[in-house]
């Protein structure tokens, strides 16, 4: 086990990187996620053994974005198995832009290089069982709260709807997809679940659970219940690694070490094997789409702490 960080630590982190919080854009492309506050920042660690620390605002809620692309791919692989999942959608890190579509008009018949990128994730989120867009988000929502234990987990819907609205990309993504057979049933039905999933709501001391689960092989802190099998937590962690910072993964592998997932409400969560979850919240965001305090308090931990797994 590594030493433990106190929250006294954390909190001078954080304030030595307060500097840092208007670096950056808050993203405005789906517009209700320009209402952020660059100066909103929040960090929370998850151990394994249910101690929790956190420092800044914990109780400000931003929706998952990107970060939902792991927690729908973990789900996708218990609802239709490895070999469904990885026959349409590859493993390879791509080292596009998350939202590129370059690569799908390459490759003949398209296939999404992985479910990190915004291509790989419309198609996982078309494999999440249900028989309506409601059911789909419900299982998916139920899921997070079997991996949080709290109920009060939800979709923000104003942050839903304004991306529904605006996400002709996604949108065109989603026709190529339906063209080559990789997703099935409705293109607009399926946009509904992922821009619900990327718009569901937590803190900073929620998502550290979440990361904290994936870190502890997939079973709840409390219960001890397995919610995802290991295999699949192994899964996802590995896609944390290889493309969970986009474009950026290389250096987050280099400069951090930490398999961890970022999105662009400014929220990242990393998860650590025999340590725990360590989630950070930071509106402004580098040119890759990272929260930039995001990245920088985790670098700054994982030198401190010699946190990196490599
Ligand atoms: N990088 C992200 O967080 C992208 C998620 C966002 N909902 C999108 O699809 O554009």
């Amino acid at each position: 086990m590594k030493e433990k960080i106190t929250s006294r630590v954390l909190e001078s982190c954080l304030e030595n990187l307060r500097q840092y919080a208007l670096d950056g854009k808050v993203a405005d492309y789906i517009p209700a996620l320009s209402k952020q506050n660059p100066e909103d920042l929040a960090v929370s660690i998850y151990y394994l053994d249910g101690d929790c620390i956190h420092a800044g605002k914990v109780e400000k809620c931003f929706t998952l974005q990107s970060i939902s692309k792991v927690i729908a791919l973990a789900l996708a692989l218990i609802d239709n198995g490895e070999e469904f999942v990885f026959g349409k959608v590859g493993m390879e890190p791509s080292g596009d832009p998350f939202h590129s579509i370059y690569r799908l008009e390459q490759n003949e018949p398209s296939r999404p290089l992985n479910p990190m990128i915004n291509a790989g994730a419309l198609a996982v989120s078309n494999m999440i069982k249900g028989s309506t867009p409601d059911e789909r988000v419900g299982r998916l929502l139920s899921f997070i709260h079997e991996m949080t234990g709290d109920q009060s987990i939800e979709v923000n819907q104003e942050v839903a709807l304004s991306e529904f609205k605006s996400a002709f990309l996604n949108r065109s993504l989603l026709y190529y997809l339906k063209q080559d057979g990789v997703i099935i049933g409705s293109v607009e039905e399926t946009l509904d679940v992922y821009t619900k999933q990327c718009s569901i709501d937590v803190n900073v001391q929620q998502l550290s659970k979440i990361g904290a689960l994936f870190a502890n092989e997939g079973k709840n802190l409390q219960s001890g219940r397995q919610i995802i099998p290991k295999h699949f937590a192994r899964i996802c962690k590995t896609f944390m690694v290889t493309c969970g910072m986009y474009d950026a993964s290389g250096s987050f592998a280099i400069k951090v070490g930490i398999p961890a997932k970022s999105g662009v409400s400014g929220g990242v969560v990393a998860s650590l094997n025999s340590f725990g979850g360590i989630a950070v919240y930071g509106p402004s965001l580098d040119e890759k789409g990272n929260s930039v305090v995001g990245l920088k308090l985790l670098e700054v931990l994982s030198n401190r702490y010699d946190l990196s797994i490599f």
